[in-house]
């Protein structure tokens, strides 16, 4: 239904590199009409002109949305070009990380419905999770709007306030990284094992997507499917005394990892 909406009113994307492509990749795939998006980006990809996207075009004149994609350090280059759009129906949609909603009422009014999230890349193959949060302005419907959106490329989640977006930021925008280095690192020691690099990836990756799936899917804890890989004095009893082990284990290193970026997030927000 949003789909349907942003196909007739349109859809501004301000900024397409990683994220904003990977969240017009999955709406296109699920059927957003690629001429009623407008991208505006200094260095456009070629696959939006040939898709049909309009690109660095005029605006519309009352687009359902205006998606704000752009670097958050980009944000006071980049937000003039969007400035004729606020005060009016267009929903404002940011996905930068450490950008605060104050920010961008600054810039369009305070009464702009604004809607601050933090999506993550999977959203291109329709798997993504994201949280979000609207400013005082933003009507229930507004929400309502952006979380259809949203949520056609993948889980949606509403936040109670503003700055539980940090941390969100910390486990789930970054979150994607973590994941794919985990992979890196679970090839790469299989390699050191003896497996040739080809078949350690693809085990690797296999084995992350198999227990994403499960872990997802599951009516158990993740701490129950992990006892059910574990034979007792087995072999990954074995790794797991390596993994868990209190000091140099896999929980602390997470929990500074998620510090560090949550931490970064809230500095970005000061400047
Ligand atoms: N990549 C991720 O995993 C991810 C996840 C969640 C949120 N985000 C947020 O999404 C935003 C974009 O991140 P990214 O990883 O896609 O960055 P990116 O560098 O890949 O993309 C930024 C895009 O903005 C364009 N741009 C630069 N100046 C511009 C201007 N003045 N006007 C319009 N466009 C301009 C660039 O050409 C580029 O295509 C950031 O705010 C980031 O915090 C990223
Ligand atoms: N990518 C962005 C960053 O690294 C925000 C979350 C994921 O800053």
């Amino acid at each position: 239904m949003a789909l349907e909406e942003v196909s007739r009113r349109g859809l501004v994307l301000l900024g397409c590199g990683r994220m904003g492509t990977a969240l017009l990749k999955g709406w296109l795939e699920r059927g957003l009409a690629p001429g009623a998006v407008t991208v505006l980006d200094p260095a456009p990809a070629d696959w939006l002109a040939e898709a049909g996207v309009r690109v660095n075009a005029a605006l519309p004149a009352d687009p359902a949305i205006a998606m704000i994609a752009v670097k958050p350090q980009m944000m006071g280059d980049a937000l003039p070009a969007l400035q004729a759009l606020g005060n009016g129906r267009t929903l404002f949609v940011s996905i930068a990380a450490g950008t605060p909603i104050a920010q961008f009422e600054e810039s369009f009014g305070s009464e702009t419905p604004i809607v601050r999230s933090m999506p993550n890349t999977p959203a291109a193959i329709g798997k993504g999770v994201t949280a979000m949060i609207g400013n005082d302005a933003a009507r229930a419907q507004d929400l309502d709007l952006a979380e259809e959106l949203l949520a056609a490329v993948g889980s949606v989640v509403r936040l109670e306030r503003e700055d539980q977006i940090d941390a969100v930021t910390g486990v789930s925008g970054s979150g994607p990284a973590y994941v794919f280095y985990m992979i890196e690192c679970l090839a790469a020691a299989g390699e050191a094992q003896g497996l040739a690099p080809d078949l350690a990836l693809e085990l690797a990756k296999a084995t992350v997507e198999g227990a994403g799936a499960l872990a997802a899917g599951a009516a158990e804890r993740p701490a129950t499917l992990r006892d059910n890989v574990t034979s007792p004095n087995g072999t990954t009893q074995a790794g797991l005394a390596v993994l868990m082990d209190e000091g140099a284990g896999l929980a602390p290193l997470i929990a500074r990892t998620v510090e560090a970026a949550t931490a970064r997030s809230k500095e970005l927000a000061n400047g």
